[in-house]
């Protein structure tokens, strides 16, 4: 198959990530491809070794991927184009024989500790956690007898000659991840009524009030955020930039104007795309910020401007 019908995933095969991908009704007629991290899957998107790459972003245990932020935030730009919700449950996968007593060694992706911690402290207290690439690394490991056992996907069991010692392991009932599908930059989707947008923001420089001046220009104009996380830059202590999700489309006029304000404040902006939300929930629009209103205002403007207002 072409670069143009190759989707790249976080792999190996049998992560929560591959799961995720699946239900996507395009994955059926496109060559599938693990990669070994979060960077390799997108490095492949930015060479144009693949069209898109499906990448976890963000845990309601923990917030966000920070591989996948800092990723997206640096280097050549990529743009996310679809969002996939997917419930995540755990299990805990040994070799054929292997006892609740065997397991001193336990490992997984980072994500998934933060889900299981409480579950592992009254089952298995003694047991050392290391962290592996992926849920799914984590049960290859397994497999080549470095640890003794790997919380993933009961899924990923037959893949790996595993079998699960329990399962259903979940420390909050509702946890999910978020997965986003990347390509490189281009037009966005048309808006649906029910979108996001994602951002990167770096602030100008350090005073009093700095953040509080950019999540004005969303709140003046009604935007609602849904994530928003500082990441440093890596440039020295005290050095951040914030990534956001906030409701609505670029072309919701709100949301344009509201970028348009930081883009005027901000030494840098980085537009990460306009997508359909997973789950489909409709922004509530507080009087004044709808783009009937906008455009209302703007004729109005036209008028004063001409003496007819
Ligand atoms: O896709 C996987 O299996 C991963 O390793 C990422 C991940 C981590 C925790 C929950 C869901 C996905």
């Amino acid at each position: 198959m072409s670069p143009a019908s190759r989707y790249t995933y976080l792999g190996p095969e049998g992560t929560f990530t591959e799961a995720a991908l699946r239900t996507l009704p395009e994955a059926a007629t496109r060559e599938l491809v693990p990669m070994v991290s979060v960077p390799a899957a997108l490095d492949a998107v930015r060479s144009g070794a693949a069209a898109a790459a499906l990448v976890p972003i963000e845990n309601s245990m923990e917030g966000g991927i920070n591989a996948t932020l800092d990723e997206l935030a640096t280097g050549v730009p990529l743009m996310i184009y679809r969002e996939v919700l997917l419930p995540v449950r755990f299990a805990l996968l040994v070799r054929p024989g292997t006892g609740m007593s065997d397991v001193k060694t336990v490992t997984g992706h980072p994500a998934a500790q933060v889900q299981v911690r409480n579950w592992m402290s009254a089952n298995l207290p003694d047991a050392v956690w290391e962290s592996a690439a992926s849920n799914a690394d984590g049960a290859r490991l397994v497999q080549e007898g470095r640890f003794e056992a790997a919380f993933a996907g009961e899924f990923a069991a037959a893949t790996y000659g595993l079998e699960p010692l329990a399962t259903e392991i979940h420390d909050a009932e509702h946890a999910q991840t978020r997965f986003v599908l990347v390509g490189r930059p281009a037009r966005p989707a048309a808006p649906t009524g029910a979108d996001k947008t994602s951002a990167v923001f770096w602030l100008a420089d350090d005073h009093p009030g700095a953040l509080l001046e950019l999540l004005q220009e969303f709140a003046v104009r009604g935007v609602n955020l849904l994530r928003i996380e500082s990441r440093p830059t890596g440039e020295g202590i005290g050095q951040y930039c914030f990534s956001i999700d906030a409701e609505g489309h670029i072309t919701d006029r709100r949301v344009g104007e509201a970028l348009m304000g930081l883009k005027r404040i901000c030494p840098q902006v980085r537009f990460l795309g306009s997508y359909p939300r997973a789950d489909e929930v409709r922004p509530k629009l507080r009087q004044g910020t709808t783009d009937a209103e906008f455009t209302d205002a703007a004729d109005w403007l036209g008028r004063a401007l001409d003496g007819r207002a």
